[in-house]
């Protein structure tokens, strides 16, 4: 057994049999239903795979959308995107409104929900609604080369009913001229991506990568360019954690994205791809097994992008 399957072994032991789980996300009543006692990992490091727990269990990938959704925009504008959103760390809550006042409708970043939907309208431009969603699954599906990958419309109905807040911040960013196409449809696109069910082992094929300086290390194909690939983990690294990305820099050490259904995308430049799945939640709505088990897996393997623990 080599050191990495050995590492993810005992790490989803370890996190199976914790006491301490946070909470299941529950403003969306659909992700209520998923078990506390759950938890997967999957890493595809340089010999190969490495998964345990339930890492082929689908689960709601949420805000970890936002990473793919972010890629697809990029290609589309280019760095015009940045005119409609930001590029620093919030240090408040995925869904506040307050920022979005004082900054004119212009979202920090495009990992906060403001900013995400500001993205998803990017990608809307153009296309009907449903195009527009078969796009971004499509990416999904190809990038992590599984064509199972399904948007669960159970997911996306309950959000859809109880999306208040998201509704404000788009009325909000309309209001200000930032989204170009009607609400209801930036929403419902957005909604749906957010409802995208994957398993550990396909999110951590779908990063690959960005890994790998934007190419798909089996097929040698380019997803993006090597800078492309170089900004989005430093988006990762610095806001996609919320209000609690520094805490995730200074505890792991590797750029992530985190969902509300409690999946984590990490990646370990030059590495590993790895996606952990755990639902319980911390106070900032990041997995809170997830997170403690990427920053077991950094350390034994000595992944942070600061350097390892000398032995
Ligand atoms: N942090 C998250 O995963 C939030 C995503 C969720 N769909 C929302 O808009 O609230």
């Amino acid at each position: 057994m080599t050191a990495l399957n050995a590492a993810v072994r005992e790490i989803a032991d370890e996190m199976a049999s914790r006491p301490d789980r946070g909470e299941v996300a529950d403003y969306i009543p659909e992700l209520a239903r998923a078990d506390p006692g759950a938890f997967g990992i999957a890493v595809i490091g340089p010999e190969g795979i490495a998964a345990a727990g339930d890492a082929d269990a689908p689960f709601s990938i949420q805000s970890v959308s936002k990473v793919f959704t972010l890629t697809l925009a990029l290609g589309l504008a280019g760095d015009r995107l940045w005119n409609r959103v930001g590029r620093e760390p919030s240090g408040n809550p995925f869904n506040s409104i307050v920022q979005l006042e004082r900054e004119r409708g212009v979202p920090r970043n495009p990992f906060i929900n403001a900013g995400a939907i500001a993205v998803t309208d990017v990608i809307l431009s153009g296309h009907q609604p449903r195009e527009a969603l078969g796009e971004i699954l499509r990416f999904l599906q190809f990038i992590a080369e599984d064509e199972t990958i399904y948007i669960d419309d159970a997911v996306a109905k309950s959000e859809r009913r109880t999306g208040f807040r998201n509704a404000a911040l788009a009325n909000y960013m309309k209001s200000f001229g930032v989204l170009e196409n009607p609400v209801d449809f930036t929403l419902g696109v957005y909604f749906h991506h957010c409802a995208i069910a994957m398993s550990c082992r396909q999110l951590a094929m779908a990063g690959r990568y960005l890994a790998h300086s934007g190419r798909n290390p089996t097929t040698g194909f380019n997803v993006v360019s090597p800078e492309r690939a170089r900004r989005i983990n430093a988006l990762m690294l610095t806001c996609g954690h919320y209000d609690g990305s520094g805490e995730f820099a200074y505890r792991v050490g590797l750029p992530g994205k985190s969902g509300v259904g409690g999946g984590i995308l990490a990646i370990a430049p030059g590495k590993a791809s790895i996606a952990v799945w755990s639902p319980g939640l911390d106070a900032n709505g990041n997995s809170h097994l997830g997170r403690i088990a990427l920053e077991m897996l950094a350390k034994r393997m000595g992944w942070s992008i600061f350097g390892a623990d000398v032995p």
